[in-house]
């Protein structure tokens, strides 16, 4: 049994965590933290729970989180880079769900997080635990920097036409929107219902923290490298979910039909087991895969003009923060990748 411990088992993601590791075979929890109620029992908080799972909350000491296999840190950008360099030494594997250690420069880690990282030494080592891209370095990491979840839809978006070489790539465009508990449950004026609820805008448009995350990994799948991504972010009146709308200009229309294109997709993700590619002509809609581990995406050229546009949809709660990281975790313990990862979408 792998021995897990969650630090921030109350916020969304840790919420998520602990829903997806109750169910996993091959998962013992031994550890769940939070601060603000430390001493209560888990299942009293979240009776979905009851049951499941008979542990308290605690303080997180690197004591008590040193006796586990792995730590998942679901915490706010900033706390598991305190508490890193201790684990690792005491022997436990950390997938940070945050983004302490998903930038490889530590000068831009600073400017957009706006703060002094704690360990920068540990940059070189972290792999950022994007697994279609990743595999075989999260297999032997120690640290895995867990991606954010606009970076997850984007970069799967862009990947088969990016590895291929076919995209222009200054003139890539990524709409995205995301439903409100990507904020996290943390009381925040702007994701009340009121306020969210039955409106619909943008934000983050000069300039959103994701934007040098998703650069950084399009870069590595592209000759050029990427650095003039136009990124906008929107807020959905909706819980969970992220669509993103990706435009990209193709070098060479004339060469590649859509039914190319298409066949592009199918092969580079044919072997993914989270990466579905679907039929020429669907829209992929959310609630195909909230609460699951997937990611779903249909590719057009409308209009048969030079640009590709590609739907890229996930749980920004599972691919998108919890379910990656336990993939992760099966991929880093040599466990069958989708262990734990069966649930199907719940519709309606
Ligand atoms: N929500 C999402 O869709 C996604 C979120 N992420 C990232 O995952 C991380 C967690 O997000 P989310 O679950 O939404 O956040 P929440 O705000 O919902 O939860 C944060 C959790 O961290 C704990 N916490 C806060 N400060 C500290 C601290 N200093 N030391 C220890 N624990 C602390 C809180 O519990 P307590 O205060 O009681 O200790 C709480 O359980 C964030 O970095 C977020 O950016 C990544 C991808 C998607
Ligand atoms: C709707 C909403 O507010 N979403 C969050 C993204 C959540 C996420 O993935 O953030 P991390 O990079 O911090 O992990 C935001 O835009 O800040």
């Amino acid at each position: 049994m792998i021995k897990a411990g969650i630090v921030g088992g109350t916020g969304y993601t840790g919420i998520e965590l602990l829903r997806l590791l109750v169910q996993h075979p091959a998962v013992q929890l031994q550890a769940i933290t939070s601060r603000s109620e430390a001493g209560k029992q888990v299942s009293e908080l979240f009776p979905n729970l009851r049951g499941h799972l008979d542990l308290p909350f605690t303080e997180p000491d690197v004591e008590t989180l040193a006796a586990c296999d792995v730590v998942f840190f679901a915490t706010p950008n900033g706390v598991a880079m305190k508490q890193v360099p201790a684990l690792l030494e005491r022997g436990v594997r950390v997938i940070d769900l945050a983004a302490d250690f998903r930038i490889r420069e530590v000068g831009v880690w600073e400017q957009w997080y706006k703060m002094q990282h704690a360990c920068p030494e540990l940059l070189g080592e972290a792999v950022y635990g994007l697994p279609e891209v990743n595999r075989d370095a999260i297999r032997q990491a120690r640290l895995v920097a867990n991606p954010g979840c606009y970076p997850t839809a984007v970069q799967l978006g862009f990947k088969p036409l990016l590895d291929a070489g076919l995209l222009q790539e200054e003139s890539l465009v990524a709409d995205c929107k995301s439903g409100a508990s990507g904020a996290g449950r943390g009381a925040n004026v702007g994701t009340l219902l009121c306020e969210a609820g039955d409106s619909f805008h943008a934000y983050g448009v000069s300039g959103h923290r994701h934007q040098p995350e998703i650069e950084q990994g399009l870069s590595m799948m592209s000759a050029g490298g990427v650095n003039q991504l136009t990124f906008v972010p929107h807020l959905l009146p909706m819980i969970r979910g992220i669509h993103a709308t990706l435009y990209g200009r193709l070098n060479n229309p004339e060469s590649h039909s859509l039914a190319d294109i298409q066949a592009l997709y199918e092969q580079a993700y044919a072997n993914e087991p989270f990466v579905d590619v679907m039929p020429e002509g669907s829209l992929p809609e959310t609630r195909s895969v909230r609460g699951a581990n997937h990611c779903r995406i249909a590719v057009y050229r409308p209009g048969n003009n030079d640009t590709v546009v590609v739907l890229s949809v996930i749980d920004n709660l599972v691919k998108g923060a919890a379910g990656q990281a336990v993939q992760n975790m099966n991929i880093m313990f040599d466990h069958p990748e989708s262990e734990g990862l069966g649930q199907v979408a719940l519709l309606p």
